[in-house]
């Protein structure tokens, strides 16, 4: 048994709940240079030269305020759910729990090594698979024995093999959801103190889906706490117990998976697309 999962037992018995993540007062804000109007144009540039300091000013920083004021704690054993309409800050948090990004006011705490698995991780688009899950499995902290151990795990895991010897292919050839789930297979071959999971279960096919859900329930008893990013409220439904729901940089809500996604479905006009009743037809009157 390894040590998170003892103290996850441990944990259990006594009933004491123990954090893995407390995020306090956090906001993050971006600067985004050069968004003068018109800087590219001749006027513009003539209009520099005429009236520099002005056009100085034009050129200045914009601020985007993407998280405000956002507090929770979170406690090893969860998998919580971060939900929102686009553009509501979830990357932005998950990448600052992760310790990519900095807050401008409050603090983040973590207890471990938080790794951000995102649709977006770099792997080597010219090295083949193969290459990529040894250098992967490195990065992610796995020894060179331990890669080995769970390389044909993490192969048959990604289904990369189902349709041919792609492994041995550089991964330029894959396509884009299989290239997404093998980032997926790497990261989720080793236990996580905390995981964070950015849209990644969304790239799979079903059948890849129900074998992530899978894994990440597994993770969640040997590890410490999950994070999962995601449009899809089923993937939410079936994998998580808690979700966080952001809008407009602001935590909205934070409670048990149902209530908080009954109240966001309520929000955003309906359950996911794929799980709405069609609409009855309307009937055509039949003439005599
Ligand atoms: N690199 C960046 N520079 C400037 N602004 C950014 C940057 N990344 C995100 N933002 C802004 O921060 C806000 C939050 O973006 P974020 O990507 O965190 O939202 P999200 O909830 O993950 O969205 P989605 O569901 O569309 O993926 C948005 O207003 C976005 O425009």
């Amino acid at each position: 048994m390894t040590e998170n999962a003892e103290i996850t037992e441990i944990a259990e018995i006594t009933g004491e709940k123990i954090p893995t993540v407390v995020v306090d007062g956090v906001d993050i804000v971006y600067r985004v240079n050069g968004t003068g109007a018109g800087r590219g144009s001749a006027t513009a540039a003539l209009n520099r030269m005429l009236r520099r300091k002005k056009a100085e000013q034009a050129a200045g920083v914009r601020k985007v305020h993407a998280v405000r004021n956002v507090s929770f704690v979170a406690y090893r054993g969860e998998a919580i759910g971060l939900i929102g309409t686009n553009g509501s800050g979830k990357s932005t948090l998950l990448k600052a729990v992760a310790g990519l990004l900095p807050v401008e006011n409050g603090r983040i705490h973590t207890d471990g090594q938080p790794s951000l698995l995102g649709v977006n991780a770099a792997l080597m688009n010219d090295l083949t698979g193969e290459r990529n899950v040894h250098l992967g499995g490195l990065a992610m902290g796995m020894s060179r024995e331990q890669v080995k151990e769970r390389y044909q795990e993490i192969v048959d895991f990604s289904g990369i093999n189902e349709k041919g010897d792609f492994i041995t292919l550089p991964m330029r050839t894959y396509s884009s959801g299989m290239a997404a789930r093998l980032r997926f297979s790497i990261a989720a071959a080793k236990d996580h103190d905390v995981l964070l999971i950015d849209e990644a279960l969304a790239t799979g096919d079903r059948s890849f889906q129900k074998r992530s859900e899978a894994r990440i329930r597994e993770l969640r008893k040997h590890a410490g706490t999950v994070f999962l990013v995601s449009h899809s409220n089923k993937s939410i439904r079936d994998t998580c117990d808690r979700v966080l729901w952001l809008e407009r940089g602001e935590l909205r809500m934070d409670g048990p998976t149902e209530e908080v996604l009954e109240a966001y479905e309520a929000f955003t006009g309906g359950p996911d697309k794929a799980k709405a009743k069609p609409k009855p037809k309307p009937k055509v009157p039949v003439s005599p």
